[in-house]
């Protein structure tokens, strides 16, 4: 994605050629800064912190964490450390073990002197297939867009809903739930999107409405209550979620609200899909209500973020002083209410079958 007319992936090599560079999205929409990692601890601190977030990010972030980690320490025992440190970061977001457990497979056999390199190669390979497995998912959906512009008076826009973001910041590039919107906008379609806010961090507000914007894409932000009543007047045509974890099954866990959204699409007729690279499915889970959801800091509701008087990003409290909060992160849509999973081998229905016909290769290996 370009910003400022620059072409920016996510995350990339510094100069030095070792350190890691990302962009803080704690700090947009209002600041575009770049932090630079240099230790597995400030990895897996960026991790934690949502200076990076968006499953695929979490995973090429966590690659890179065993790469500095191996530079410093490539022993055994610094190998299972780190595992274990980059895997407590956020428990939802399955892209993040699957990222550990193929640095682990890569590494665990070589001598620990030429770790590193390999570490370093295997990071970089995994971000770039993130790339392909996107824009992948780009080809997919665009199609389902065309359709449904077919069926439009010529020239309306076509309506989509996304929640949180799952667009280029959330991936290395491209995104997932965005990808499509952003090949149907390249093609000519007139696409608008519905961006929801959602709370409480607005990684609609801030990040999915500042890459949209970035792109020259058509879009409102909306609060997150608004999608059924939108819904209900016929202003939506889909909607297009991304996911941190689908089960096997075609379960699916997103960000808080995803559900209510799927219900509400589901009630009023709208096509609801999700978009996910394979690196997201959990072959091993059958049952999404088995999937760990994260529980987040209370302040995270009772506080919001935004620019204060002086132009500064500061945090205001907006909940009655001593009411305590609960902050659930994540939802599961049960498969019922999916209308189709896009991932970058096609389409699929939200179900076992659906998925072992597109994926059989990792649908086999995780029965086996
Ligand atoms: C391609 S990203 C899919 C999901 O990771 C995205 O929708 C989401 O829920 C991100 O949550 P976040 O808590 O911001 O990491």
């Amino acid at each position: 994605m370009k910003i400022h007319g620059q072409p920016y992936r996510t995350i990339w090599l510094a100069q030095d050629g070792w350190r890691v560079c990302v962009i803080d999205q704690t700090r947009l929409p209002f600041r575009f800064e770049t932090v630079t990692l240099g230790s597995v601890e400030q990895a897996a601190d960026a991790i934690a912190t949502m200076i990076v977030r968006g499953a695929p990010l979490i995973g090429a972030t966590a690659a890179y964490g065993v790469a500095l980690a191996m530079r410093s320490d490539p022993s055994d025992a610094a190998l299972e450390a780190v595992m274990a440190l980059l895997g407590a970061t956020r428990p939802t977001a399955v892209n993040l073990h699957w990222a550990l457990n193929r640095m682990r497979v890569r590494l665990v056999g070589l001598k620990p002197r030429v770790r590193a390199q390999a570490a370093y190669t295997e990071a970089a390979l995994l971000c770039d297939e993130d790339v392909a497995l996107c824009r992948a998912i780009g080809d997919h959906g665009l199609p389902l867009i065309r359709e449904i512009a077919s069926r439009k008076p010529a020239g309306g826009p076509i309506n989509i809903l996304t929640h949180c973001n799952a667009g280029w910041l959330a991936t290395v590039d491209w995104g997932t739930a965005l990808a499509p919107i952003y090949r149907a906008h390249d093609a000519g379609l007139p696409v608008h999107v519905w961006v929801d806010e959602t709370r409480p961090r607005n990684q609609g507000a801030a990040l999915t409405a500042y890459e949209l914007g970035a792109h020259g894409v058509p879009h409102s932000v909306i609060v997150d209550n608004a999608g059924g009543h939108l819904m209900q007047r016929g202003q939506v045509d889909m909607v297009i979620v991304g996911t941190d974890r689908t089960t096997a099954t075609g379960d699916v866990a997103n960000k808080i609200g995803t559900y209510l959204k799927a219900l509400a699409a589901h009630d009023n007729g709208v096509p609801f899909y999700v978009a996910l690279p394979s690196p997201t499915i959990d072959w091993s889970l059958r049952d999404g209500f088995s999937i760990p959801i994260e529980e987040r800091a209370a302040r995270e509701v009772t506080h919001l973020s935004g620019l204060n008087e002086d132009g500064e990003v500061a945090s205001f409290r907006v909940a009655a002083p001593g009411s305590p909060a609960v902050n659930p992160a994540f939802d599961v849509t049960p498969a019922r209410l999916v209308t189709a999973l896009i991932t970058e081998r096609g389409v699929a229905p939200a179900t076992a079958e659906g998925l072992a016909a597109l994926f059989p290769d990792l649908a086999r290996g995780a029965a086996a």
